[in-house]
């Protein structure tokens, strides 16, 4: 289970102080899919970056099975059990597809298992395999591959950052396919941010951040019906204060 409380993060923006996630607390059950929603810029992908230990939070905490995890870097967070695909991901020169799936699973892959993570992002493993992860694959490959990542071992926790990015409808529903299979066999908790109705459609749980805050929080019956319609009133000038 995944526990969060009262998580911050602000930044420095010429002198002034601006919180990005601005006292979060929720908590993921071990099984449990929190679909993370909300108008762009509210610090969705922030949060994340937190969770996985990219960015230090400056206040709160974060407990994983009961493990304060508050205090690990990114590779520590990692090995207890965090997974983390980013929204855009980075590029690795001189790294295969095939080396990269088999440095994120931990042990060197067959054939067979690398081509399994590659059909569930879309892709055919006989035509990337042996491709570098560098600046030849589009966008949308880098995307699928980055996932691929993640999925390649089970995790405690696995955060996927807008997972429909760039996706073409196919390789999309490929992916849900595999979403849902992990949501089914009810061991990992999955983080899912999302602008996606799909996405949003398959959650336990939903939770609405606008300017660093939780605007809504709780089961899919009880945020679903409002989620849709809602309109936001923020002005220019007007997002952000401190924490
Ligand atoms: N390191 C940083 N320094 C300053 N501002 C930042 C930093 N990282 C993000 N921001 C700003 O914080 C806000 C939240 O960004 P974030 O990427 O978390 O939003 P998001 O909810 O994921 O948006 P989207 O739906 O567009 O992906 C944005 O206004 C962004 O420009």
């Amino acid at each position: 289970m995944l526990k969060v409380d009262n998580l911050t993060f602000e930044v420095n923006e010429e002198g002034r102080k601006r919180c990005l996630v601005n006292h979060i607390s929720f908590e993921v059950k071990d099984g449990e899919m929190l679909v993370i929603t909300g108008p762009n810029g509210g610090g969705k992908s922030t949060l994340a970056k937190v969770l996985a230990g990219i960015e230090e939070a400056n206040g709160g905490e974060i407990f994983l099975d009961e493990e304060n995890i508050t205090g690990y870097d990114i590779d520590h967070r990692a090995n207890a059990g965090i997974g983390y695909a980013f929204q855009q991901p980075p590029r690795f020169k001189g790294m295969t597809v095939k080396k990269m799936l088999s440095l994120a699973a931990g042990k060197e892959l067959t054939e067979a298992e690398s081509c399994k993570l590659l059909s569930a992002v879309g892709l055919c493993s006989a035509d990337y395999l042996n491709r570098q992860m560098d600046g030849t694959l589009s966008g949308g490959e880098m995307k699928r591959l980055e996932i691929a990542t993640v999925l390649a071992k089970p995790h405690k926790v696995s955060i996927f950052d807008e997972p429909e990015a760039g996706i073409d409808l196919w390789s999309f529903s490929m992916l849900i396919r595999r979403f849902e299979e992990i949501h089914k066999e009810k061991k990992e908790c999955q983080i899912l941010i999302s602008h996606q109705e799909r996405i949003i459609q398959m959650a336990d749980k939903i939770m609405v951040i606008e300017d660093g805050q939780v605007k809504e929080y709780g089961t899919k019956e009880d945020v679903l019906p409002t989620l849709f319609q809602q309109k936001t009133g923020r002005m220019c000038g007007q997002e952000g204060g401190t924490c």
